[in-house]
């Protein structure tokens, strides 16, 4: 797990080349269209005042050609008018290409990394939230802010150039007035996007109270225990935390931008005296004076506007980053760029001396494994809670390798295996299965992408299942939608679906690892937790069905399902402590015995005898 860099890491903005190219590639046309009229609109108020100016000039001087220049002026604002509305539409369809791009690469990048360890770093949470949040609208913010930059760039140079015919002083102190302000809105804009990482895990715990509020699945326990209003308060807490944030900056801002407007205030009531005072003297004309004072408030306004620019694209880039970031985030699991490919099973995969933790800081979940599983023969795996059995399992799918030791595969280590390729022999029932908001056909369907609309393989691993019947009866047979969160997949009427029981559900996960079919692997985690004794008979009687003659690794705590494994271990503290047949292990009088007769003296008829 990684320290939370300090914001400071990361300040140096980057990116807006990355920027720049993703919205090249995602909508090249508007990308240029934006670009030419955002300048056409940048120099149009320039030329507004030049005509201006002569056209006062001519009035005053009784020169001829003012025909001309009305019509030109009218021209002006109609192209004037009509620019903003193109350069909305532009903005919006740059926006809409950029975001789909920049959505597009965060996930696929989320989809490349391998194994697990990301999903528990908060420090990546923290970086992915603030990333996602902002995919669809940072990339093309930067890219906006990039061009409306240029724009202001000609607006602030064709006016400069304007002033510095009348005064190059007064052009000078316009410009000079300019600089603290873009300090002020950069320093501004740093702050901005240092607090937001500062207040990230802040927001992420708000937004993990406010889900739990709004969750179906947690909203028994909620109610039954009363807990909407502790949750209520610890959100709120949450909230004014960040807003405590939010609100110092903001006063913060506020004095920055009062001074900046005094200062603005103090070059322009300059500028007014100055102008009053030289027409006095005759030295310029009335249209030098009009040119004037729109040439100062051009450039302020450029300014104003060049400084917003800067700070708002500083800020994204800042945000930017973490969409970097995340983007580049080297895999959690080293996949070596020449693996060796993953063959069927053939003699099988051993465990030799393999040692495991969660992090460099948590203790050791497994100290030292020897186990292997012979192709073609099943493994039960038994274990009190915590002993490791589902890390076992996780590290055998290699969403985390082992930091000692080693798991093989028909002697071949799995860190020389590409993860994906090894999944893909893989079939597994986890114990935390899935119960996805989709339709049943669906829910089982995504055991086998490429089957996921052969509705007769998927009603054929249903009836492997044992729950054929059940999803046949619902309101639209397989087509039901499998939750009463969202409406049907049509979007116009409530789903009819209802969600299933627990033991349904588990069944339905369970299709899902049928229709996965013959892979060499089969790895079935308390596959009958939530079942009826009548169902677990029935479901233990289809998987031996299923499992026979293949390799496959079952973990149960009910351990009558699994005496007929081949063979069965027994995890203790991160060791395997026993290992044997059921009549074995029995004979042997230890762990496993002790756990079973325990287990067995529930289901004699009669009184139950309680040790003391
Ligand atoms: N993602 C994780 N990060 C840190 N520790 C974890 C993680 N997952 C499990 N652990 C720890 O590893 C230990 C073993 O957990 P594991 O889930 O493998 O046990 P188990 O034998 O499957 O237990 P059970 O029978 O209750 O399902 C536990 O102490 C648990 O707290």
């Amino acid at each position: 797990m990684t320290r939370r860099p300090s914001t400071r890491r990361w300040r140096r903005p980057g990116g807006v080349r990355a920027a720049l190219t993703m919205a090249w590639r995602a909508a090249p046309g508007p990308l240029v269209l934006l670009g030419l009229v955002t300048l056409v609109a940048s120099a149009a108020p320039v030329c507004s005042a030049w005509l201006l100016k002569t056209l006062l000039d001519r009035i005053v001087t009784g020169a001829a050609g003012l025909t001309t220049i009305g019509v030109s002026l009218c021209v002006l604002g109609l192209v004037l008018g009509v620019l903003p509305e193109a350069t909305n539409y532009l903005r919006a369809e740059l926006s809409r290409a950029t975001g789909l791009a920049a959505s597009d690469r965060l996930y696929s990048a989320l989809n490349r990394l391998p194994g697990l360890a990301r999903f528990e770093d908060p420090t990546f949470m923290d970086r992915l939230r603030i990333a996602s949040q902002s995919s669809a609208t940072t990339p093309p913010a930067v890219v906006q802010g990039a061009i409306a930059l240029v724009g202001s760039v000609v607006t602030i140079g064709g006016f400069l150039g304007t002033l510095i015919t009348i005064s190059p002083w007064m052009a000078l102190v316009v410009l000079a007035g300019a600089i603290p302000a873009l300090i002020a809105e950069i320093a501004l804009a740093r702050r901005t996007a240092a607090m937001l990482w500062r207040i990230g895990p802040t927001e992420r715990r708000e937004f993990f109270y406010a889900d739990l509020m709004a969750n179906l699945d947690a909203a028994k326990e909620l109610r039954l225990f009363g807990l909407g209003g502790f949750l209520r308060n610890r959100m709120l807490t949450e909230r004014r935390q960040a807003d405590g944030e939010r609100r110092r900056l903001d006063r913060r801002g506020l004095r920055v931008q009062v001074a900046l407007g005094l200062l603005y205030a103090v070059i322009n009531g300059g500028g007014i005296i100055w102008a009053v005072s030289t027409v006095r003297g005759g030295t310029i004309g009335v249209g030098d004076i009009a040119i004037f004072l729109a040439a100062v408030a051009g450039v302020q306004a450029g300014t104003a506007s060049l400084v917003n620019q800067v700070a708002s694209t500083h800020q994204h880039l800042l945000l930017f980053q973490h969409f970097r970031d995340v983007e580049r985030t080297p895999p959690d699991l080293v996949v070596r760029p020449r693996t060796t490919p993953v063959p069927a099973l053939d003699t099988g995969i051993e465990l030799r001396d393999v040692w495991f933790r969660y992090g460099p800081d948590s203790p050791w979940v497994l100290r030292g494994v020897d186990l292997s599983i012979p192709c073609g023969q099943s493994l039960g795996l038994v274990g009190r809670n915590g002993s490791g059995k589902s890390t076992l399992v996780k590290l055998l799918c290699r969403f985390y390798d082992p930091q000692r030791g080693s798991i093989r595969w028909d002697g071949v280590d799995l860190r020389d295996m590409d993860p994906t390729q090894l999944r893909e022999r893989i079939g597994a029932l986890f114990q935390d299965y899935m119960a996805y908001d989709l339709s049943a056909a669906e829910n089982i369907g995504l055991g086998d992408l490429a089957r996921l609309t052969d509705r007769p393989a998927i009603r054929q691993a249903a009836q492997g299942a044992g729950v054929d019947e059940t999803l046949a009866a619902l309101p639209r047979g397989y087509d039901t939608l499998l939750s009463r969160s969202f409406f049907d997949m049509d979007g116009d009427e409530p789903a009819d679906g209802a969600p299933l029981s627990g033991g349904q559900w588990q069944r339905v996960a369970m299709a899902r690892a049928v229709l996965r079919g013959e892979r060499d692997l089969l790895i079935l985690d308390e596959p009958s937790a939530s079942l009826d004794p009548e169902a677990e008979y029935d479901i233990h009687r289809r998987l031996k069905r299923h499992r026979t003659g293949r390799t496959s690794l079952l973990i149960s705590h009910r351990l009558g399902a699994l005496r007929d494994a081949d063979l069965l271990a027994v995890l203790d503290e991160g060791r395997i402590v026993e290992r044997g047949t059921h009549d074995d292990l029995i004979n042997r009088g230890g762990c496993y015995a002790r756990l079973f007769d325990i287990q067995s003296s529930g289901y004699h008829r009669g009184p139950i005898e309680v040790a003391t």
